[in-house]
């Protein structure tokens, strides 16, 4: 019998080998921010490729979402960063509506993240350091981006080699660059259990109070 698209998707195995460690009722600290990048640098020891590789969610000025994946640049008590330039279409949202969503998915570790928060331009001195700690190569190729079509892969190829002469030593950094932080409002740990009894365990910011107050979710 021939193998429909729907069986062969059906077949493949969900949580087949996930981990038995959970988070325990101690280990949950006051403020989410460094438990995300405790569970970067866990799922990095799973083997996990980009461990701090985030999908990022935006909505234009008329309310049409967008995602695409960045990499996590740094992490402090308050935000996550990460780098782009602003008239990308991921900063032309931003820059319409701050609101954003963030997700990791670790599938060797089986855990997830969800983030809803806002981003914020975290100003020119911190653009400027994350641009000049950028490989010579991701910095050239900062200066490819803009706004509309590529006649073909040659121009880009041509681009990058005048580039590569123009700026033989310093390359500058692009006006548009920008580390943008998230500022979240309400992060949520997954964890995948092989009896199906999942772990949720949801911060929500709480303006009132000054800081987080958490909850387990229902699977
Ligand atoms: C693993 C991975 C990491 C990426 N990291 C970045 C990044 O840090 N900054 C960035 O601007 N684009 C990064 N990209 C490319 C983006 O996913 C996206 O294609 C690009 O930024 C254009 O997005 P936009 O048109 O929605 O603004 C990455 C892609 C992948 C697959």
């Amino acid at each position: 019998m021939h193998e429909t698209m729907r069986d062969r998707l059906r077949s493949l195995p969900v949580f087949a080998d996930v981990g038995t460690a959970h988070v325990q009722d101690h280990d949950v600290p006051d403020n989410p921010l460094p438990l995300v990048g405790d569970w970067i640098l866990a799922a990095g020891a799973t083997g996990q490729q980009e461990p701090h590789a985030m999908s990022l969610c935006t909505v234009d000025a008329a309310g049409l979402p967008s995602s695409r994946v960045l990499i996590v640049k740094d992490i402090d008590d308050e935000s996550l960063f990460f780098a782009t330039p602003s008239d990308s279409r991921k900063g032309r949202d931003i820059a319409a509506n701050p609101q954003v969503a963030a997700h990791f998915h670790w599938p060797v570790a089986g855990r997830q993240i969800r983030i809803t928060g806002t981003a914020a331009d975290h100003g020119r001195a911190a653009s400027e350091a994350d641009f000049a700690e950028r490989g010579r190569g991701s910095r050239l190729a900062a200066h490819l981006h803009r706004p509309g079509p590529l006649p073909g892969r040659k121009a880009a190829l041509t681009e990058y080699e005048r580039l590569d002469a123009l700026y033989p030593d310093e390359v500058p950094c692009p006006p548009t660059w920008t580390l943008y932080a998230i500022t979240p409002t309400e992060v949520e740990f997954w964890e995948a259990s092989v009896d199906r009894v999942h772990h949720r365990l949801v911060y929500r910011r709480d303006a009132a109070h000054g800081g987080w107050r958490h909850e387990l979710l229902w699977p």
